[in-house]
């Protein structure tokens, strides 16, 4: 039978997480490729800003509005935060709207004041399928807040130990990013020279704007309270992002109990691998691919329940979440256009 392809738009096009929506849904036959706008480069031709993304080489951006994002099944929103709400709300109640930014993940307007400052637009369905009960929010959703790329990583690295009670929810997350997370506009601290051979800390002591996102998703897991202490760390490489999370382990918990409850979580999930016992997450098996990569054990000296996990900070961090949620959105196979192999060496 023949089925009517889906037309999606990308707002951000000439952004690293719009561009990274592009290249995961250029090599589907089920889809069509219809607005593609910018900012400051709007008018100019997609083969000079994304030169990786071929077949659309000769497509130029249009202008971001309304009107150029009208008459899509889907459009991808990947713009700076702050900029989704005004572009959404014009787009009416039939499309679907998926936002890469931040705009409308958290559910408290106080947290939302508190770390982004300005007027909280509100929230939409969660995009993190792996989250007990979610994935029923997200079929057949018209609106979806894409989580942060540390959140997802954070988030799917403690919930395991989280909902199981195997610790006392006061967690501890160190998180190593690449530099594409900043987006591809060029940031002072960013520029070659101070980055490379260089690993550094920022956004230290609880103000980072992914700490109440992740509390968020940890709070839905227990009936006790949340704390998290979240620091990210700066890596010299352009994608990939390591969490190591710890947090104090309920006594009489072993390695072998922490692992079989991680094993078991997420058995059912096809993104997420709990990988063999004494192998640890890295980045580079994860790259270009959706798959979040993790291990557990208990630091028995310390009594801590130490976890790490590993993600590509623009696919399952973003765009591939992204797509994963178009695809439960629209009823189709969720992994559809998605792969779970990353890269080696
Ligand atoms: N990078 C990442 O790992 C992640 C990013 N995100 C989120 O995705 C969103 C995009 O991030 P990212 O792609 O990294 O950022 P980039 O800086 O790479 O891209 C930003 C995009 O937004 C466009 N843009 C900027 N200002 C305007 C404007 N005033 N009007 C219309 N378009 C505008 C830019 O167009 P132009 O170039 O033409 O000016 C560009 O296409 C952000 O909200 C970010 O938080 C979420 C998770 C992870
Ligand atoms: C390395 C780096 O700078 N990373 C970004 C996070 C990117 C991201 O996921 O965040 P949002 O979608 O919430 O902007 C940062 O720390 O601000």
């Amino acid at each position: 039978m023949h089925m009517s392809k889906v037309r999606i738009a990308v707002a951000g096009a000439s952004g690293y997480a719009g561009g990274e929506v592009l290249r995961l849904l250029l090599g589907r036959d089920d889809v069509e490729i219809g607005a593609l706008t910018g900012g400051s480069n709007a008018g100019e031709k997609l083969g000079v800003l994304q030169p990786h993304l071929v077949p659309l080489a000769d497509r130029v951006l249009e202008p971001t509005n309304a009107e150029t994002l009208a008459g899509h099944d889907v459009v991808f929103l990947g713009l700076p935060h702050g900029q989704s709400a005004a572009i959404a709300e014009q787009l009416g109640d039939d499309v679907v709207v998926i936002d890469c930014g931040a705009d409308f993940r958290l559910t408290d307007s106080a947290e939302w004041e508190k770390f982004y400052g300005g007027t909280h637009a509100g929230s939409w369905p969660y995009g993190l399928p792996e989250l007990p009960g979610q994935r029923a929010q997200l079929a057949g959703a018209k609106r979806i807040a894409v989580p942060g790329c540390y959140p997802t990583v954070s988030t799917l690295t403690l919930a395991p130990a989280v909902q199981a009670g195997l610790i006392t929810p006061d967690v501890v997350v160190v998180a190593a990013s690449g530099t594409s997370g900043a987006g591809k506009s060029l940031k002072a601290n960013l520029l070659g020279s101070e980055v490379m051979g260089n690993v550094s800390a920022y956004g230290v002591g609880g103000v980072h704007r992914h700490t109440p996102e992740i509390t968020q998703n940890l709070a839905l897991l227990t009936d006790d309270d949340v704390t998290v202490s979240f620091t990210p760390l700066l890596v010299p490489m352009p994608r990939g992002i390591l969490a190591t999370c710890s947090a104090p382990i309920t006594p009489g918990t072993t390695a072998e109990q922490a692992y079989e409850a991680y094993k078991g979580f997420y058995a059912d999930e096809p993104f997420v691998t709990v990988l063999p016992q004494g192998v640890w997450p890295q980045t580079k098996s994860v790259l270009g691919s959706n798959s979040v990569h993790l291990q557990v054990t208990v630091d028995e000296t310390a009594g801590r329940l130490v976890a790490v996990g590993a993600v590509d900070n623009l696919a399952k961090g973003t765009a591939g979440a992204a797509v994963q949620c178009m695809n439960l959105a629209l009823g189709l196979p969720e992994g559809t256009g998605l792969t779970t192999i990353g890269l080696a060496p």
